[in-house]
């Protein structure tokens, strides 16, 4: 099957600072993969090449089979993508963001209605549609943030260090909640992280440091023997 992310040889620069140097991964479709990488890894970098907000003029990125500069109308319909910073306006209701990120993907209001009530449901926030995203804690936020990502129906969620800043309770919610909706949706998860107790053997990982691909496969056959700690510290020689 066509994996869900191909990247081939990607690279990017800003000036003299090389960011990403001949990235190649591959996403597999329907499982949670994650992006493994220390703060300037690169991980950042490489999700804004991704969805188009930087240019990439080398290699070639496909989504679901859409190469990202041949089809890019195709490719980023295939996308959601939670981003570090907020996506949602603060002083709107939750349903309120939602119509308009459907509005955004052409989606007529009837319908947008229905997947609204749908996507809200799966993220445990249908109480919640009328309240002004403000007044959210910042679990319910991210969990708004990824009904978001949800609405057009993608095939591929890109989730960048969405527990950053939260507790331990709502990171954990967050991060089983993205599990529910890889085996309830069939979507992709690829889910760019630091924290290294995240990641479970059966997980898809790509270990990104200081720009380049050091591994990628299943997450249990990277760490082996050593656990996942030892061979993240010996394959990057990063302080523990
Ligand atoms: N706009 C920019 N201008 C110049 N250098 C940049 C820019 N964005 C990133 N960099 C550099 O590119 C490298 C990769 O940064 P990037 O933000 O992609 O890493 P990251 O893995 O996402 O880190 P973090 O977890 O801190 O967000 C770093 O050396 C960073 O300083």
């Amino acid at each position: 099957m066509t994996p869900a992310l191909q990247i081939s040889d990607v690279s990017h620069s800003f000036g003299p600072v090389e960011a990403l140097r001949n990235v190649s991964l591959s996403v597999p479709r329907g499982g949670f993969t994650a992006l493994l990488g220390v703060n300037g890894a690169g991980k950042t970098t490489l999700f804004s090449l991704i969805t188009r907000l930087y240019n990439n003029t080398s290699g070639s990125i496909a989504v679901a089979g859409y190469d990202l500069r041949r089809q890019p109308a195709q490719a980023l319909a295939r996308l959601g993508v939670v981003f570090q910073s907020r996506a949602l306006d603060a002083d709107l209701t939750v349903a309120q963001n939602l119509m308009y990120h459907a509005s955004l993907h052409g989606i007529p209001r009837a319908e947008a209605r229905g997947r609204i009530g749908d996507v809200l449901r799966q993220v445990d926030l249908a109480e919640r549609a009328g309240d002004r995203v403000n007044a959210l804690s910042g679990g319910q936020q991210r969990r708004a943030e990824i009904a978001r990502a949800l609405i057009h129906r993608p095939d591929l969620l890109l989730l960048d260090e969405a527990t950053v800043g939260l507790d331990v309770k709502s990171r954990a919610e967050v991060l089983a909640l993205t599990r529910r909706l890889i085996a309830e949706r069939g979507v992709s998860a690829l889910w760019a992280t630091h924290i290294l107790d995240e990641i479970q053997p059966d997980d898809g990982l790509v270990i990104l440091h200081k720009g380049q691909v050091l591994e990628n496969g299943r997450a249990g056959d990277v760490s082996g023997e050593r656990g996942l700690t030892q061979s993240f510290l010996d394959l990057t020689g990063v302080a523990a």
